[in-house]
């Protein structure tokens, strides 16, 4: 399907935007099933507190029309809605005149292995570490260099994603996943106020967890930690929830918390 920049069918933007230029800018990807986007409030929800935190000055009501009529002619497949701060010629400067340029790209549904849902993956233990910015911490922003060299250093298919930790040593995300450990019937996740994307499927669960009753911890999460660990999961809006049985020499089996949830998500993603 065509892509739309600023609500009309265009395959271009001009060489001076700024999200080329400097990353200057937040994306969202979001599963879309039978025209609809899945969990287009809280995908949303983060674009509008990257733009405030950004100073983005975007118009919320206007994306979210797009998104939907642009999703509902997408049927099934990925809808990529970029936002960049528009242009300017060179220079870090913000042109406050600039308006916020909107771009939406569609693709067919994601491909993974089914096997990657079923039995469970294996991580890649990355070498890349995670830099604190509190500034950035939680953005979906466009700079995504650290997640591009973590992608890099392995292409085995063996591996399904990397584990990140931060320059610290403690255990962040995947490389585009989110991770939950289940220790002792609760969940734990990482706190994301140094660095790492706050995920929406990570929203997600966090409040299907709620709904279940199960207790839940957002905390920082060492090595020792992950390897002590019940069950662990990886998440996205895309996949959903994938097991995960190993990383390096650590090995966990899939367990029912992990199923508990999983089905929840397949049932939200139609998958
Ligand atoms: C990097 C992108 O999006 C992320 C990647 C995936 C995926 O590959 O499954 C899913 C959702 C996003 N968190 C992208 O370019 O769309
Ligand atoms: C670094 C990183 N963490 C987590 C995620 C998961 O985010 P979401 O659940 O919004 O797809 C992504 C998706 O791109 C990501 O790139």
């Amino acid at each position: 399907m065509h892509s739309w920049v600023d609500g009309q069918p265009a395959g271009s933007v001009p060489l001076k935007d700024r999200g080329l230029a400097y990353g200057d800018g937040l994306f969202e990807t979001i599963a879309v099933r039978a025209g609809q986007p899945v969990l287009l409030d809280r995908h949303l929800q983060r674009l509008d507190e990257g733009c405030r935190r950004l100073a983005l000055v975007a118009d919320q009501s206007m994306i979210r029309s797009e998104v939907l009529a642009y999703a509902a002619a997408l049927g099934d497949g990925v809808l990529k809605l970029i936002l960049t701060r528009g242009d300017s010629l060179r220079g870090y400067g913000i042109n406050p005149g600039a308006p916020v340029r909107r771009i939406l790209q569609g693709s067919p549904p994601a491909s993974y292995p089914p096997a990657h849902g079923l039995e469970g993956v294996r991580l890649f233990p990355c070498a890349t570490r995670l830099a604190e910015q509190p500034l950035l911490a939680g953005l979906k922003h466009l700079n995504r260099l650290e997640q591009v060299i973590a992608r890099a250093e392995w292409q085995d298919a063996e591996h399904a994603e990397g584990l990140m930790l931060d320059m610290s040593g403690r255990v962040i995300e995947g490389v585009f996943s989110n991770l939950f450990l289940v220790c002792d019937g609760g969940l734990l996740t990482a706190d994301l106020n140094r660095c790492g994307v706050a995920g929406v499927m990570r929203a997600e669960v966090l409040a299907q967890a709620q709904v279940l009753g199960l207790p839940v911890t957002v905390a920082d999460i060492s090595l020792e930690q992950l390897r002590q660990a019940d069950e662990v999961f990886v998440c996205n809006s895309v996949y959903g929830i994938w097991p995960v049985r190993g990383c390096a020499a650590m090995s966990w089996s899939v367990g029912p918390l992990t199923r508990k949830l999983q089905g929840i998500v397949r049932a939200l993603l139609d998958i």
